[in-house]
């Protein structure tokens, strides 16, 4: 048995013309949570259902719990919980049928006692005979957790499973994940939200199909060697677009009413600023990770695979 809840090497996906994973390797150690982070289209998904054995690699290797991801993926399945990005309920069916449709496709033993205890966990004990259809967003979430997790996977793939949930719904998420995390499960989720991703052990960022750097949050904001200045209010309003394609400037964007200006280069960067916005006060600032993203993004130029 090995440390690892993920062992994979030089993943690749082809679909057609189109190269969707390219020499993704990772090794993600048991009882952690880490971020899958990247732009729409960058693989992150295809990577994931790989590594749960759904789909098969074009090439590559590896293991997930110690079961080779291409001879061993039904294996994988029983043992992984999968949250797909729309995780669809049958809206037409009560929160308890949902469940127990899920507990029967697992051949879980004692269904009615597992969907009776996993229901008064979630706290849904007064609401389970209302159509999963009728919950909010974020309880559609609660729930859709609550399925995968039923037959208690020690693997863990949730597939932006918070897009479109509300700030304190998405909290309350975040606090189930680290819940599960403590009791020695393995959570590999992918998202968009900086917040969320702060909340991981680890970084692992995909561009394009590649893997383009991993790390904790500091280590991958250190590794990027940006600096950023920060200038604030009506001095700066229209000011962003000035700022792209000028020299040391790497990226220039909007935080609320923060222009954020970063490159890798302090001198040239001082120098474009005071020539693009001589009155305005900017100051140097820590770089955030949201700055290290979009530079990346940008660095790793754009997508120029073929998508069919
Ligand atoms: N079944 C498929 N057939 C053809 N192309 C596919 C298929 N699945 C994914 N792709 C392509 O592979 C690339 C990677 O897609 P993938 O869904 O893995 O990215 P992602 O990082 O999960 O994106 P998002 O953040 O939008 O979910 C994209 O160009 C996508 O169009």
């Amino acid at each position: 048995m090995s440390d690892y809840a993920i062992d994979v090497k030089h993943l690749k996906k082809h679909f057609g013309k189109t190269v969707a994973v390219d020499d993704v390797s990772i090794q993600m150690p048991k009882g952690k949570v880490w971020g899958f982070l990247g732009p729409n289209g960058s693989g992150k998904t295809t990577t994931i259902r790989m590594i749960c054995g759904l789909l098969k690699p074009t090439d590559g290797e590896g293991t997930a719990l110690d079961l080779d991801i291409i001879e061993q993926a039904s294996e994988i399945k029983r043992r992984t919980g999968y949250m797909t990005q729309r995780f669809s309920f049958w809206t037409d069916m009560s929160i308890r049928e949902n469940l127990e449709f899920v507990a029967r496709l697992y051949q879980l033993p004692n269904r009615k006692a597992l969907v009776d205890e996993t229901i008064a966990q979630l706290g849904l004990s007064d609401r389970q005979q209302q159509l999963a259809g009728a919950l909010s967003g974020g309880w559609k979430q609660r729930l859709a957790l609550a399925a995968v997790t039923m037959h208690q996977p020690d693997l863990l793939l949730l597939d932006e499973p918070t897009a479109g949930v509300d700030p304190q719904a998405r909290r309350d998420f975040w606090d189930e994940i680290h819940r599960l995390t403590n009791n020695g499960v393995t959570v590999l989720v992918s998202t968009h939200y900086m917040d969320e991703a702060e909340r991981c052990d680890k970084i692992v960022y995909l561009a394009n199909g590649k893997l383009i750097t991993q790390g904790r949050v500091q280590e991958i904001i250190e590794k990027s060697g940006l600096i950023t200045f920060r200038a604030r209010g009506d001095a700066v309003r229209d000011l962003a677009p000035k700022f792209q394609q000028q020299d040391g400037v790497e990226h220039a964007a909007y935080f609320g009413a923060a222009l954020h200006v970063s490159g890798t280069d302090a001198d040239k960067l001082k120098q474009t600023i005071e020539r693009i916005a001589p009155d305005a006060e900017f100051k140097q600032v820590e770089t955030s990770l949201e700055d290290t993203f979009i530079a990346l993004m940008r660095r790793a130029g754009q997508d120029l695979r073929v998508h069919q």
